[in-house]
């Protein structure tokens, strides 16, 4: 396949980019009555300790809370894991309303936004950029959004967000639990073979989209879209909306699902 790639300052990634092989990417939407039951799926076992939160910045497509993942001190194991996996970051995507803003679909339904929780294999490797390019490298937990009542626990993060609201800008950011974020219930989801839906786009994740979305305000909402695409020193400045990327192929996938 040719390997046409587009630069990663295009924003323009959206693009039937073509990537190698290619027919295994992400996001998707999943179609409830096609995903198929497997009995092996495990809970997921998440074990994050807040102290591993290091910092919080706009790296031009989204706002990422990074962690410090030299130790195994924040991992995600269980579900359809075999290994052991790393959390490295976690970042959003959303729309300019509330209409849409999520990756993933269920069965066509959009989300306002969607969270992603990126580990990385430590079992197999020694570096997120190593795991980046094997094809079980990569463990992405997908939580949608939905508006209602304010989640308390984002409020931290969404207090921090007008420190960084140009592409680049870094502040620290410490003692953030993830595991706030995540639904009551997280033994109902749905897993697939897919890719990372931002460059280099490669085909290294295993997906995990919970059932259960999660509730957060419209005000908290309107905060990530205060942030910008744009740095400081660019002339005209870009609202960071939209940052998702169109929806792929299944290619013959199977989606499973830990649930009937
Ligand atoms: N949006 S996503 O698929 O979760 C994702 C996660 C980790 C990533 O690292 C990237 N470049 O180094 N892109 C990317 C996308
Ligand atoms: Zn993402």
């Amino acid at each position: 396949s040719s390997k046409f790639v587009l630069s990663q300052m295009h924003p323009m990634w959206q693009g039937p980019l073509a990537v190698p092989g290619g027919d295994r990417q992400s996001p998707i939407d999943i179609v409830v009555r096609k995903s198929i039951f497997d009995s092996e799926l495990k809970p997921l076992v998440t074990s994050y300790d807040p102290r591993t939160c290091q910092q919080i910045w706009n790296n031009g497509y989204s706002f990422l809370v990074e962690y410090d993942d030299t130790t195994d001190k924040s991992t995600l194991k269980g579900g359809p894991l075999k290994d052991k996996f790393r959390l490295c970051q976690f970042h959003f995507h959303w729309g300019e309303t509330n209409a849409w803003g999520s990756e993933h679909t269920v069965d066509r339904k959009l989300f306002p936004a969607e969270l992603h929780l990126v580990h990385w294999n430590a079992d197999k490797y020694s570096l997120f950029e190593e795991a980046v390019m094997e094809d079980n490298g990569l463990a992405v937990i997908g939580i949608f959004l939905k508006v209602g009542k304010r989640h308390e626990g984002l409020q931290k993060l969404v207090d921090a967000l007008p420190a960084i609201r140009h592409k680049d800008s870094v502040v620290e950011f410490n003692r953030f639990d993830p595991a706030c974020l995540l639904p009551t219930n997280t033994d109902n989801y749905w897993t697939y073979h897919g890719s990372l839906t931002t460059p280099p786009l490669t085909e290294s994740v295993t997906w995990i989209i919970m059932k259960q979305h999660i509730e957060v305000s419209h005000d908290q909402l309107a905060v990530f879209r205060s942030l910008l695409f744009t740095s400081a020193e660019e002339e005209a400045q870009k609202s960071m909306v939209n940052n998702f990327r169109v929806q792929q192929p299944l290619r013959g996938r199977a989606v499973r699902s830990s649930f009937i």
